[in-house]
C-alpha cells in the first residue's frame, strides 16, 4: 500500500479542501473539466515528459511535434470542446507551435480581421489546415513597434502588397512556431501606398508550401537557435524570417482598423488605431492567469517539500524540525502562496474586464480601452516579475535538492522567465501604466471623473491628507484600513511624480528623466489593484467550511507582506507611522502561524497531478528520499560504472602522476 507521508499535515487542515478546489478552478464546472482532463493526460504514456531534459535539440523538437500531433488526434477522437482542448494542451505542459497558433494567430484574425476575412481564414485555422504564427518582433526592434522596418507596399497595378525586408535588422526574429512549422503568419509591417506611410499593420502571409512545406519563393526562414536552459523552451521553434519582394493579395491585410481600397486609398474605420495592438492586450490578460498557474506550481513543490524536510532542532533523539516550521521559511514561502491565490483572483477579474471591453468594442464604445490597456500591461508586468522571482525563491526554499532537474523547479524557471520579456518587456509596460496615471492626475482638476481602477484618485484631497487609523496589530486585518493605506500610497506617489514632471518644460524629457520613479508609481498602482480585487472577492459569498477564512488570511498576508517590502513608500509618503509599520509586521507573523497548519492543504487545493508537477520534491505522497535515490540511477551517466572518456583522458593523468611519484 502507498504510504502518504504528508497525511499528518493534511489532517491538520481547518477548511474544506474540496470546496477550495472549486474556488481555485473558478467554478464547479471548470474544476470538473480540469480534473478529468488532467487525469486523462497523466494516465497516457504518450504524454510522459520526465525524460525530455536528456534529449538533444533535434530529438526534443521531434518529440514535441509527436506530442502535439497526438494531442490533436485525442482532441478529435474524444470530440473535446474548445475549453477541454485548451485544458488538454495546458496539462500536456510542453511549449509548442500550437500555443502561438491558438494563442495569437487565431486571436489576431478574430480581433483585427473583417467579418469576411474571419470567415475565410478562421475555419482553415480551426481545422489546422493551416498553422499560423504571430510575427511582429524584428532583430532590430521589439518594444518599439512603431520602429518596425518590414514594409508592405501597395501595388495598384496588380492589386497586391509587396512584403519586403529592406535591412538585416528588419528580419523577423523570435516568433514562436515560425522557425520550422508555421505555414502562415500574421506579419506586422509598415503600410506604404501612393508613396505615403500609414503605420504598422498586420498582414496574413503564407510562408511555406502546403504541399512540401518548403518556403515559398522570396522567403528565407529558420530557427534562431538554442535558448536558456536544457530542454525547457527549446521545444519551441522561435524563428527568423526575411522577405524578398513577396506578393500577397490586397485582401490579406487585416482590415478591421484601416482599409486599403482598390485605388490604394487608406480609409480609417471608426475603431481606434490602437486596436492594431489588440492581440497583445488579449495575450497579456491571459498571461496574468498563467502567472498564478506557474507560481502555484512552484509553491506546491516548495510547500510539500518544506513539510517533508527536517533540519536541526532534535531534542532527546526525537525528530528534527520540519523546515516549514522555521519563521524565516514561512516568511519567504507564505507570501508566495498568498500571491498565487491573489493572482488567481486578479486573473479572473481580468477575464471579466476583457469580456466587458470586447462587448463594448462591438457596440462601438471605446471609452474603457485606455484603462484596459493600462491594466493588462501593468498586471502582466507585476505578476510575471513576481512569479519569475517566486519560482527562483522556491528553488532556494528547497535547498540543494531544488537545484536538481528532478525537483521540477529549474525547468519551470527556464520556461517561465521569458514571460518578463515577451508580450512586452515588463519595464516598458510599467512605463505605459505610468503614462496613463500621469494623464489621470493631470485631468483631475479639469473635472474629468477618474473611473474604474483609478476611481480612488477622485478622492485625491482626502487621500493626500488621511492618517492611518491603526492602533493595534489586529487593526491591520480590516480591509478598509488596508485599502486606505494602499490608495494613499499610490495617490501620493502619483501626485509627487506629476509635480516633479511639471517642473520640466518638455514633458517627454521629464518623463525620461523621472522614469525610474514612474515605474515605482506604476507598481504601487498595480499592487493596489491586486489587493482591492482580492478584498472585493472576499465580499462575495464563498461556500465551504473555513474556506473564506483561509482566503482572508491569505489576502492579509499578501497585502501586509507588500507593505513590509515597500515600507519606504508607505513611510516616506507619510501614509503610516513607524509604529504602525511595526504592528503590521507583528500581524504578519501571527498570520503565518494561522497559515502554517493549512499550508499543505492550501497547495493540495490546486489539484495538480504528479504528472503535471513533474517534481520528486513536490510528490503528493511526500515520498521524496527513496524516489530521489532511485532517480539518480536512471541518469545515462550511471549506465556504465566507468564513464566514456575516462580511459582516454583521465587515466593517463593518474598514471603520469603515479609515475612522477615513483621517480
Ligand atoms: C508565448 C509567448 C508569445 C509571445 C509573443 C510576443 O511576444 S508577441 C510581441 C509582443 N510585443 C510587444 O508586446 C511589444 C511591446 N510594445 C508595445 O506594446 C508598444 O510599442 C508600446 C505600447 C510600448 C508603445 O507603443 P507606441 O509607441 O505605438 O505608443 P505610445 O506609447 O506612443 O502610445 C500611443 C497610444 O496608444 C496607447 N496604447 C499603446 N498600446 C496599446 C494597446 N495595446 N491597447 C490600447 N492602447 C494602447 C497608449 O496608451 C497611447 O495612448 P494615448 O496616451 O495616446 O491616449
Ligand atoms: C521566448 C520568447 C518568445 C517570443 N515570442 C514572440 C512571438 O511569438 N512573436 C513576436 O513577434 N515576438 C516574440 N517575442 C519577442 C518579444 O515580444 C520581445 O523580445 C519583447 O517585446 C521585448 O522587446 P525587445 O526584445 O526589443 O527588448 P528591448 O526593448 O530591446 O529591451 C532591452 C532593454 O531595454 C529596456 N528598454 C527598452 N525600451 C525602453 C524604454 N522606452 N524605456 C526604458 N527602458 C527601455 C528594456 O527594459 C530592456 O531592459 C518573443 C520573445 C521571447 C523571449
Amino acid at each position: 500500500m502507498e504510504v502518504d507521508h504528508l497525511a499528518d499535515e493534511r489532517s491538520k487542515a481547518q477548511f474544506d479542501v474540496e470546496e477550495m478546489k472549486i474556488v481555485w478552478a473558478g467554478s464547479r464546472h471548470a474544476f470538473q473539466v480540469s480534473d478529468r482532463i488532467a487525469r486523462l493526460v497523466a494516465s497516457d504514456p504518450a504524454f510522459q515528459k520526465d525524460h525530455r531534459a536528456r534529449l538533444g535539440r533535434k530529438e526534443l523538437f521531434k518529440n514535441t511535434l509527436r506530442k502535439a500531433a497526438y494531442a490533436w488526434k485525442r482532441i478529435n477522437e474524444l470530440r473535446l470542446t474548445e475549453e477541454e482542448a485548451s485544458r488538454l494542451r495546458f496539462f500536456v505542459d510542453e511549449p509548442a507551435f500550437t500555443d502561438l497558433h491558438w494563442g495569437m494567430f487565431v486571436p489576431a484574425i478574430k480581433g483585427q480581421g473583417t467579418e469576411e476575412q474571419q470567415q475565410k481564414w478562421l475555419p482553415l485555422a480551426h481545422k489546422m489546415q493551416i498553422i499560423g504564427c504571430y510575427a511582429q518582433t524584428e532583430l532590430g526592434h521589439g518594444s518599439n513597434v512603431q520602429g518596425l522596418e518590414t514594409t508592405a507596399t501597395f501595388d495598384p497595378q496588380t492589386d497586391e502588397f509587396i512584403i519586403h525586408s529592406p535591412t538585416l535588422t528588419s528580419s523577423k526574429w523570435w516568433p514562436g512556431g515560425l522557425g520550422k512549422v508555421a505555414t502562415h503568419g500574421v506579419i506586422y509591417a509598415r503600410l506604404l501606398t501612393n508613396g505615403q506611410e500609414h503605420g504598422v499593420h498586420g498582414f496574413i502571409v503564407q510562408i511555406r508550401s502546403l504541399d512540401d512545406h518548403l518556403p515559398l519563393p522570396g522567403i528565407t526562414v529558420g530557427d534562431i537557435g538554442i535558448k536558456f536552459g536544457s530542454g525547457a523552451y527549446n521545444t519551441m521553434d522561435n524563428g527568423v524570417l526575411r522577405f524578398d519582394q513577396v506578393r500577397i493579395p490586397r485582401n490579406q491585410m487585416l482590415m478591421r482598423v484601416s482599409q486599403v481600397t482598390r485605388e490604394g486609398k487608406v480609409v480609417q474605420s471608426d475603431v481606434p488605431r490602437q486596436l492594431v495592438y489588440g492581440t497583445m492586450v488579449f495575450v497579456r490578460k491571459t498571461i496574468v492567469g498563467d502567472a498564478s498557474n506557474a507560481l502555484s506550481r512552484a509553491v506546491c513543490i516548495a510547500t510539500r517539500y518544506s513539510a517533508v524536510r527536517r533540519q536541526f532542532g532534535s531534542q532527546k533523539g526525537g525528530l528534527e524540525t520540519q523546515v516549514i516550521d522555521y519563521k524565516t521559511q514561512q516568511n519567504r514561502l507564505f507570501p508566495l502562496l498568498a500571491s498565487a491565490y491573489a493572482f488567481r483572483v486578479v486573473g479572473e477579474w481580468m477575464e471579466w474586464l476583457y469580456t466587458d471591453v470586447t462587448q463594448r468594442l462591438k457596440a462601438n464604445d471605446f471609452s474603457t480601452l485606455p484603462e484596459v490597456h493600462a491594466c493588462t500591461a501593468g498586471l502582466k508586468s507585476l505578476t510575471t516579475s513576481a512569479t519569475a522571482d517566486g519560482i527562483e525563491e522556491c528553488r532556494k526554499l528547497c535547498g540543494g535538492h531544488g537545484y536538481l532537474h528532478s525537483s521540477g523547479l529549474p525547468e519551470l524557471f527556464a520556461v517561465y522567465v521569458p514571460a518578463c520579456t515577451y508580450e512586452g518587456d515588463n519595464i516598458v509596460l510599467l512605463l505605459q501604466v505610468a503614462r496613463f496615471l500621469m494623464k489621470t492626475v493631470s485631468q483631475l482638476g479639469s473635472g474629468k471623473k477618474a473611473v474604474g481602477t483609478t476611481a480612488y484618485m477622485g478622492r485625491v484631497e482626502q487621500l493626500m491628507q488621511c492618517r492611518c487609523d491603526v492602533q493595534n496589530a489586529e487593526d491591520w486585518l480590516k480591509p478598509s484600513i488596508v485599502m486606505e493605506a494602499f490608495e494613499a500610497r499610490a495617490t501620493r506617489m502619483s501626485v509627487a511624480c506629476a509635480r516633479n514632471l511639471s517642473k520640466f518644460g518638455n514633458q517627454e524629457e521629464g518623463f525620461l528623466e523621472l522614469s525610474a520613479d514612474l515605474v515605482e508609481v506604476a507598481v504601487a498602482h498595480c499592487q493596489l489593484i491586486v489587493v482591492s480585487k482580492f478584498i472585493e472577492k472576499l465580499q462575495q459569498d464563498i461556500p465551504g467550511k473555513g474556506v473564506k477564512n483561509q482566503l482572508e488570511n491569505l489576502c492579509s498576508v499578501y497585502a501586509l507582506n507588500i507593505l513590509h517590502k515597500h515600507l519606504g513608500d508607505f513611510l516616506s509618503t507619510g501614509c503610516i507611522t513607524p509604529m504602525q509599520a511595526s504592528l503590521a509586521n507583528d500581524q504578519l507573523r501571527s498570520l503565518y502561524s494561522q497559515v502554517r497548519p493549512n499550508a499543505v492543504a492550501l497547495v493540495d487545493a490546486f489539484n495538480y497531478t504528479d504528472h503535471f508537477l513533474s517534481s520528486i520534491l513536490g510528490r503528493y505522497d511526500g515520498n521524496v528520499y527513496p524516489k530521489l535515490y532511485e532517480d539518480a540511477w536512471k541518469d545515462p551517466l550511471n549506465d556504465s560504472i566507468v564513464p566514456d572518456g575516462f580511459h582516454e583522458y583521465v587515466q593517463p593523468i593518474l598514471k603520469q602522476q603515479l609515475r612522477n611519484a615513483k621517480l
